[in-house]
């Protein structure tokens, strides 16, 4: 499987590229570490020694279903312990309560009474922080300010649209003040419109030095929000950077083209002469080719066109998209 064989040098990126990223601390005090940590439910691992450290910033938290994500984030809001490794929030472990006060967590699912108001509903969460009354009046306030709510917040949850649900959820999240927030699927279900205004709304906390873990099964999405992600594949943290520097990473990795152009019958003949391409399909004027490396690829292509002067009207690498590289990385098709 191609992510076994990608893995010790992603290890090595993800080190590099993590000590260069935007950092609010000092190095000294990474916001999240992950120590080889493990996870298993019974028979079934969960997580698998996952290595991570996060220091502020937006992290997007990529990967397929059952590939880890949530269990991830559980374990970084302390909501669950890990079967091997530690996991730290701020140097403090994250299952203690101080760890959690620091970390704000909106689930992916709703569980809401849906008879109480927004209003009521932080209130309540805000009383079962244990804040005293005028402390906790204040801070669910102040939170559903900040999420642009104060004005929806006395209709009942039940009336609310998913964006709004959302803003809800985040609301409470915010009301210890929090230093990371874990969001899990934060953009699921969402309308464009109602997505475009949370990516501000998240861009917003991130500026005022808040570190966000937020994930996606869209990279593509996460992409709007953050250029640092961590992908997840089967248990593992599969790579960590920049998504240039996983890009760059994978330049020596498979991909597929598409070639318009005059004869493409005669042009596929002349593809498969090169070494590195392992197969061309046609259709119409339309030449797909799989390569097995890009960089040598669009070498000798180049090449090609200008010997046999071919008349190519549009070259276009199908996978160099966001899902084509967590494709890579699963070893599957780049759908998520
Ligand atoms: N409570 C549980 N009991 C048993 N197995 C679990 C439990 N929670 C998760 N798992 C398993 O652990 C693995 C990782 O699941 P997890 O929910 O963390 O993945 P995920 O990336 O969040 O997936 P999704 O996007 O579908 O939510 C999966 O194989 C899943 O079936």
């Amino acid at each position: 499987m191609r992510s076994a064989e990608l893995k010790p040098e992603i290890t090595n990126l993800a080190k590099a590229d993590l000590s260069s990223h935007s950092s609010i601390r000092p190095p000294h005090s990474a916001l999240l570490v992950f120590e080889q940590v493990s996870k298993w439910y019974g028979q079934v691992l969960g997580l698998n020694q996952v290595t991570l450290e996060l220091r502020g910033g937006i992290t997007g938290l990529v990967g397929s279903n059952g590939a880890g994500k949530s269990t991830l984030m559980k374990l970084a809001t302390g909501q669950i312990r890990p079967t091997l490794g530690r996991v730290t929030v701020a140097g403090v472990d994250a299952w203690h309560w101080e760890a959690r006060r620091l970390v704000g967590y909106c689930p992916d699912v709703d569980a809401f009474y849906e008879d109480m108001t927004g209003r009521e509903f932080v209130r309540t969460m805000a009383d079962l922080c244990g804040y005293p009354s005028a402390e906790s009046k204040r801070r669910t306030e102040a939170t559903l300010d900040r999420v642009g709510m104060s004005d929806r917040a006395d209709r009942k949850l039940r009336g609310y649209s998913k964006g709004m649900r959302q803003r809800i959820k985040l609301a409470q999240a915010l009301l210890t003040d929090p230093s990371l927030l874990v969001l899990d699927e934060p953009l699921s279900g969402i309308d464009p419109v109602g997505r475009q205004e949370l990516l501000d709304l998240f861009r917003s906390l991130a500026a005022q030095g808040m570190g966000l873990l937020v994930s996606s099964h869209e990279l593509e999405e996460l992409e709007k929000l953050t250029n640092h992600v961590a992908i997840m594949a089967r248990g593992r943290v599969a790579a960590v950077g920049t998504l240039q520097k996983i890009r760059e990473m994978l330049e020596d990795f498979p991909l597929s083209v598409r070639i318009d152009v005059e004869r493409p019958k005669d042009v596929a003949k002349l593809l498969l002469s090169l070494d590195e391409v392992t197969g061309v399909d046609v259709a119409g004027d339309t030449v797909t080719v799989r390569a097995h490396s890009p960089k040598t690829f669009f070498r000798d292509f180049g090449r090609l066109v200008v010997r046999e002067r071919l008349d190519v009207r549009r070259l276009e690498p199908l996978d160099d998209s966001a899902h084509a590289i967590l494709g890579y990385l699963l070893g599957g098709s780049g759908k998520t």
